[in-house]
């Protein structure tokens, strides 16, 4: 699978790149970002973290706002940063071009419905062809570990979730914990997976981790802002407090007195993720 790399700044020793390629998955051009720390190559592998953002991002505004480089050149961990929906003319967007649905909102599910299914296919695109694309052009091993914002926490809480054993530990900043259940993931599961409710549940990290078994738990800490404007309506942080509670999941959740949905917040607590990952990746932290 090739990859063409489209610019390329040193960073904190290490390298920033983004690059696009054809996905078959997705049945279009992407982009994504990945930052190299500086014990990358030379014949050394580094473990890598993925990073999935929220409603309207890009492959951009984690590796240009969370201040992350610093303490991932520190301690060896490589970011790649996908982009959160296909892209291009052909791909169908919502009809009002709605930040919360289509382009920019992919929910990181498999579509099942039309005319969603042929592009919407970000779950297998970050569990399958990205990984694969990774590990066959960048000096990475086989240690993972997954993180993300809002929609983006959804995913990585719902990733890793649904794939015992993959990822060392995950952590996430404001997720989407109860989509089933919230304006938000109602709209894009409705469109995306249909009307049956019964279908949206193998995406729902609280139902997910509320019957989780003890051999399928991945240490987790979500960070959430108390001043977030979409914390009562759309984030249901208490349902996955209390999912945790259900199933003995090792779930660390911290309100956050003060912080709001920005990357303000992100990069206020970034380092503390990063650390954690450390950890459980068996890295100095
Ligand atoms: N009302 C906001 C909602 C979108 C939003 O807050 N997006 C968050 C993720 S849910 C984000 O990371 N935005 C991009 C950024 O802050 O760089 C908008 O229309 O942009």
């Amino acid at each position: 699978m090739s990859i063409e790399n489209i610019s390329s700044a040193k960073s904190f020793g290490g390298w920033h790149k983004q690059y696009s390629h054809k996905s078959s998955t997705l049945g279009c051009d992407m982009r994504f970002a990945i930052y190299l720390p500086p014990q990358a190559g030379n014949g050394t592998t580094v473990p890598v973290m993925y990073w999935l953002s929220g409603l309207t991002c890009t492959d951009e505004n984690f590796m240009q706002k969370a201040g992350a480089h610093r303490i991932a050149a520190e301690l060896g961990i490589a970011i790649v940063a996908p982009d959160t929906s296909p892209r291009g003319d052909h791909v169908p967007d919502d009809e009002n071009e709605a930040y919360d649905f289509g382009k920019g909102a992919g929910f990181y599910v498999n579509a099942t419905q039309e005319p969603w299914r042929q592009n919407y296919r970000m779950y297998d695109y970050i569990i399958s062809e990205l990984p694969a694309l990774i590990a066959e052009h960048f000096p990475v091993n086989e240690n993972t570990v997954i993180s993300g914002h809002s929609m983006g926490g959804h995913g990585a809480l719902m990733m890793a979730l649904r794939n015992p054993g993959r990822f060392r530990s995950v952590t996430a900043f404001s997720p989407i914990s109860n989509p089933v259940n919230v304006p938000w993931g109602q709209k894009a599961f409705e469109n995306y997976l249909g009307s049956k409710q019964a279908d949206w549940a193998a995406y729902d990290s609280s139902m997910l981790m509320s019957t989780a078994q003890p051999t399928a738990f991945t240490p987790a800490l979500v960070d959430q802002g108390d001043a977030d404007g979409f914390l009562k309506d759309q984030l249901k942080p208490e349902t996955l407090e209390q999912a945790a509670k259900n199933s003995g999941y090792p779930l660390t959740l911290r309100m956050q007195e003060g912080y709001d949905h920005s990357y303000y917040f992100i990069a206020s607590f970034i380092e503390d993720h990063m650390r954690f990952h450390a950890t459980h990746l068996g890295l100095t932290a």
